[in-house]
């Protein structure tokens, strides 16, 4: 087993020497620098699977070194060390690439949890991108650029706020930075703040003792302690009670929280990711949300953009959902079914899709999935008045027929015709034509091999 390398920044020799010590009896071994430039030296030197800075250096600061790691050395951990109480550093810290971030004085067992969890990171593969490309799919580049931000953001510890409408698949970007992270052989808990009873809160958050209240039985976990470890993904974080947001703060801030019914504090380690399909600034605007709790939730913050602004996403989802649902029977969408999924603005964004999808392989009696399979708002399926406005628009009556052709090339004409006609009407739409035409999909498919209509 190789040791662990870990390169320590700091000009004060006092802090310098507590961290060797800590590190070192984690059997890690370290190289130190008092200043930017002795610490570039020594990045060009060597290879370390992990870097401690402290913020202010006498020739720079902690967030050039953020930077420079950044540029040159992708993939390795740099954790900030900042002065207590200076929450905007760290917070800038984190927006530029850091991994984590721990105050000063230094509390050894934090440290000890950040160290480990850093050179849990730097063990992993150096990019898992394949895996969640495959998990959240997408050929737009709006996506391509979400799912770079969630394999960055995943490999820190910055706090997310994930902002998008309904069904965005919010929850599943919340999935993947945890999946991606060192976290990922913990729990990852996630919860609906809109659905859990005001008076239930703090106990489910943070647990309760028992007899503290009636219906207390026995001890009981709040969320924080069975996330431990892993990530607490706060989803609709915007219904949280103004009440429980402050004990929010608290408990994020202090890294430790009281069950109900207890005297003592428990310190807990648990990433915090949210999300709302609300405006939370809005909120925030209208005192419904506290400010403060606004910024520490949104150090990042990832936007995920509705399905109708990346149009270009749907046919590999599409494609998917066929196959995940048919189990094992995926049809293929027609072209015109794809174009009228693309034209769509699917208000319930790709969880409407689902349902879109999952319908039409209930509904296809065909090969393959057409628009009326769909059954899109405002696509009505053609009935009798598309039949009626289809003979009645007909360019061809019983008084066309002159006698300078055969009755029989004539009919084949006035087929050709009618079934164009109603290809166009229908955008192409197999399906819906041959219920403009009366006919079956089968019938109508074999007409159009005979008359070789594509
Ligand atoms: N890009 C994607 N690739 C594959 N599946 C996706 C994608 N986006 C969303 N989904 C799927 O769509 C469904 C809805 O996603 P999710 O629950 O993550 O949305 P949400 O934004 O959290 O919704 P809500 O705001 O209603 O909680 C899920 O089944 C999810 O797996």
């Amino acid at each position: 087993m190789t040791i662990p390398q870990v390169l320590i920044i700091d000009d004060e020799a006092d802090i310098r020497a507590l961290l060797e010590l800590t590190l070192g009896r984690m059997n890690i071994e370290t190289r130190s620098a008092g200043d930017v430039a002795s610490a570039f030296a020594l990045l060009e030197e060597y290879r370390f699977d992990l870097c401690l800075t402290d913020m202010r250096l006498p020739d720079g600061d902690g967030l050039a070194i953020v930077r420079h790691i950044e540029e040159h050395h992708r993939g390795l951990p740099v954790a900030v060390i900042t002065a207590h109480g200076s929450m905007e550093t760290a917070i800038a810290a984190l927006k530029g690439g850091a991994f984590d971030f721990v105050c000063k004085p230094l509390n050894i067992n934090e440290l000890r949890a950040l160290v480990r969890s850093a050179l849990n990171l730097s063990k992993q593969a150096p990019s898992d991108g394949a895996s969640a490309a495959a998990k959240l799919l997408g050929d737009s580049q709006a996506i391509r650029e979400v799912r770079a931000l969630i394999e960055r953001l995943a490999r820190g510890q910055a706090p997310v706020y994930i902002s998008g409408e309904s069904g965005t698949g919010k929850e599943l970007a919340a999935r993947l930075i945890h999946d991606l992270g060192p976290r990922a052989g913990r729990p990852f808990v996630a919860v609906n703040c809109g659905a859990i009873p005001e008076q239930l809160m703090e106990s489910e958050f943070f647990g309760h003792k028992k007899g503290s209240f009636t219906g207390a039985f026995n001890d009981k976990d709040g969320l924080f302690k069975t996330a431990s470890g892993g990530t607490l993904f706060l989803d609709e974080v915007g219904d949280l009670p103004v009440p429980m947001q402050v004990k929010l703060l608290r408990a994020i801030q202090e890294k430790a929280v009281r069950p109900v019914g207890s005297q003592q504090e428990v310190a807990v380690d648990v990433r915090i990711l949210s999300a709302t399909h609300k405006n939370l600034h809005d909120l925030v605007r209208t005192g419904a949300f506290r400010q403060d709790l606004y910024y520490r939730l949104n150090v990042i913050e990832l936007v995920i953009p509705p399905l109708r602004e990346r149009a270009g996403d749907i046919p590999a989802l599409a494609a998917h959902l066929a196959a995940k649902l048919s189990m094992g029977r995926p049809l293929p969408l027609t072209p015109a079914a794809l174009a009228a999924l693309k034209r769509y603005a699917f208000p319930g964004n790709v969880r409407e899709l689902e349902n879109i999808m999952e319908r039409a392989l209930t509904l296809c009696e065909s090969g393959e999935i057409d628009v009326a399979d769909l059954r899109l708002p405002g696509h009505d399926a053609p009935g009798l008045s598309g039949k009626v406005a289809a003979s009645e628009a007909s360019p061809f009556n019983a008084s066309d027929y002159t006698g300078e052709r055969s009755l029989e090339e004539h009919l084949v004409q006035v087929e050709r015709a009618a079934i164009e006609k109603a290809l166009r009407d229908t955008n192409q739409n197999k399906t819906a034509a041959a219920r403009e035409l009366g006919i079956t999909f089968r019938a109508l498919r074999y007409k159009l091999e005979k008359l070789g209509i594509e």
